[in-house]
């Protein structure tokens, strides 16, 4: 059954849905609060980079099912059958997911439901009639407890109903991720809420979990929490893996081939950037402190992070000593590929610390080098041209695993760059052996020492097993007692 649907907050998110929404057939009225953003979306345009979406809106809004609306143009009695919360829930300084776009959305949603007056904007010719008593759906990430303090403080005294719906897609692959969930997770103290909101999904044939709105709440959370510890596990053992002289690449292939360990998630690097993970492992550590409980494991999964986006620096260091005039190229800015998000992306942290210590950076990304230039020191030269950053740079930072980066002509950057030619992989997304045919010193995440400075036991560009084994053996042997 087609429905009428407004959606709150029209960030990857709440796009997404609304536009996708509107495929399926439903009527859908996509709101916000930026005036910018709401006219591009009228003009059936996308104000950010996401695949696919373009055409989704552009469908949507010549078929007459997706419309959008400012938040103020929008009266009483407008809302439909659903209101979907898509709003950004930040982190505050404390860590803990900062709550007031969420609060401003029910606050926004009550005062207009409940009226019958108003046309529908969300309707259209042939539309169904719309409900005065919407649902409330919440996408946004919000943490465990939030939605039945929500509910009681906004909806209950007005009888509307509350659902938690968390969403599991991702940035680059968002329109496909909705189109095909792993799981559609519905929380409320409402059968019949959570039947209408199950509808919604009925064609996309993924298991239903049906719970608590607290619980759903906390599967959000779990998920991303279980993600990001895969990610700084990794991480761990990758640098371990560049002390002991493993293969990082070949032991994730190992323990992922284990079905009950799983292959996914196990790629080591520069850590977890981006609007979601590092903000909700926040939140949940904020919350195991407010709850008083000491979540260890978090805790460690946060710090592991924070140092693995420097490890480019501590690596720089090692090869030039000073880094200043040292001309750097930091490749990607955007915090993964096929996306121009720069939340929370490594290469943030990382570039203004080069600068600091003296290095000339210059920096490439196909898609976030506006945003990122808001947030970047003034003296850093920005393109969209990775061999342009390349250019006269002495070492090369692979930051973010774009395609026209991992195959980019790098014979030519070998051509453009000054020696040493150092590259820090911090995808482990090329070729180290190719690299080196082309006269790079290369230094991947865990895929073995390699000798960065070319000195040692004058093995240049080649596993440095021999040096590590004589430290390991030095240890081993200390240990043991034994005399060398
Ligand atoms: N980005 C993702 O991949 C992803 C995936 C799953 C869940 N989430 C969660 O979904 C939520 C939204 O994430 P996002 O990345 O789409 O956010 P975003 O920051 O890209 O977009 C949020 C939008 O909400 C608008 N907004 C703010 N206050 C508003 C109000 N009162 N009324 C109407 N609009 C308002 C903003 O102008 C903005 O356009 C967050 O809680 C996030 O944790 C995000
Ligand atoms: O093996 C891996 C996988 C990912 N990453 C990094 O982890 C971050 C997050 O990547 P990804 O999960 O692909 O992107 P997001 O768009 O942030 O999506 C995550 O966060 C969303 C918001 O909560 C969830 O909906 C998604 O399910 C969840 O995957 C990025 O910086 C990646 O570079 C790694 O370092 N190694």
């Amino acid at each position: 059954m087609f429905v009428h649907i407004t959606v709150l907050g029209l960030g990857y998110v709440g796009a997404v849905a609304a536009a996708a929404l509107a495929r399926d057939g439903h009527h859908v009225l996509g709101v916000d609060v930026d005036p910018g953003k709401v006219d591009r979306f009228r003009q059936g345009e996308v104000p950010f980079h996401e695949p696919g979406l373009d055409d989704l809106v552009r469908d949507g809004v010549s078929s007459g099912r997706l419309r959008f609306a400012l938040a103020s143009e929008v009266e009483s009695g407008q809302l439909g059958d659903l209101v979907l919360v898509a709003v950004g829930t930040p982190s505050r300084p404390t860590g803990a997911a900062d709550l007031s776009q969420v609060e401003a959305a029910m606050a926004w949603v009550v005062e207009r439901a409940g009226s019958s007056a108003g046309v529908a904007v969300a309707g259209g010719p042939g539309a169904p009639a719309v409900s005065t008593r919407p649902i409330v759906v919440m996408k946004s990430t919000v943490p465990p407890g939030t939605g039945r303090r929500l509910s009681r403080r906004f909806l209950e005294p007005v009888g509307l109903a509350y659902v938690s719906n968390p969403e599991f897609l991702r940035e680059g692959s968002a329109v496909h991720d909705w189109f095909h969930p792993d799981r559609i997770v519905i929380g409320s103290e409402s059968a019949e809420a959570a039947a209408r909101v199950r509808a919604l999904y009925e064609d996309y044939g993924a298991p239903v979990l049906v719970t608590d709105v607290t619980t759903a709440e906390m599967v959000k959370y779990g998920a991303n929490a279980f993600l990001a510890t895969k990610i700084s596990f990794i991480n761990e053992l990758a640098n371990m893996c560049d002390r002991v002289g493993a293969d990082v690449e070949e032991v994730a292939r190992g323990i992922g081939l284990d079905p009950r360990i799983g292959s996914q998630f196990l790629r080591a690097g520069l850590g977890y950037g981006g609007s979601c993970f590092p903000k909700d492992v926040a939140a949940l550590d904020h919350l195991a402190r407010v709850y008083d409980y000491p979540f260890e494991l978090l805790r460690a999964v946060i710090a592991v992070n924070a140092r693995q986006r420097l490890l480019p620096l501590y690596a720089l260091r090692e090869v030039f000593g000073s880094l200043a005039g040292v001309p750097v190229a930091v490749l990607g800015l955007a915090f993964k590929p096929n996306t121009d998000d720069v939340r929370e992306a490594p290469a943030l942290d990382l570039i203004p610390l080069l600068v600091e210590e003296g290095a000339d950076v210059r920096a490439a990304d196909p898609q976030a080098v506006e945003r990122a230039r808001a947030v970047l020191p003034a003296d850093v030269k920005l393109t969209t041209s990775a061999l342009e950053a390349l250019d006269g740079a002495r070492a090369v930072v692979l930051a973010t695993e774009w395609d026209p980066f991992v195959h980019l002509d790098w014979e030519e950057a070998a051509r453009r760059m000054e020696a040493p030619r150092y590259v820090f992989d911090g995808r482990n997304a090329l070729d180290p052996a190719r690299m080196e045919a082309l006269g790079f010193r290369y230094r991947g995440v865990g895929r073995g020492r390699r000798d960065p400075a070319g000195v040692g036991d004058g093995r240049e560009g080649r596993w440095n097993n021999v040096a590590v084994g004589r430290e390991v053996a030095a240890v081993h042997g200390e240990r043991a007692g034994v005399r060398r």
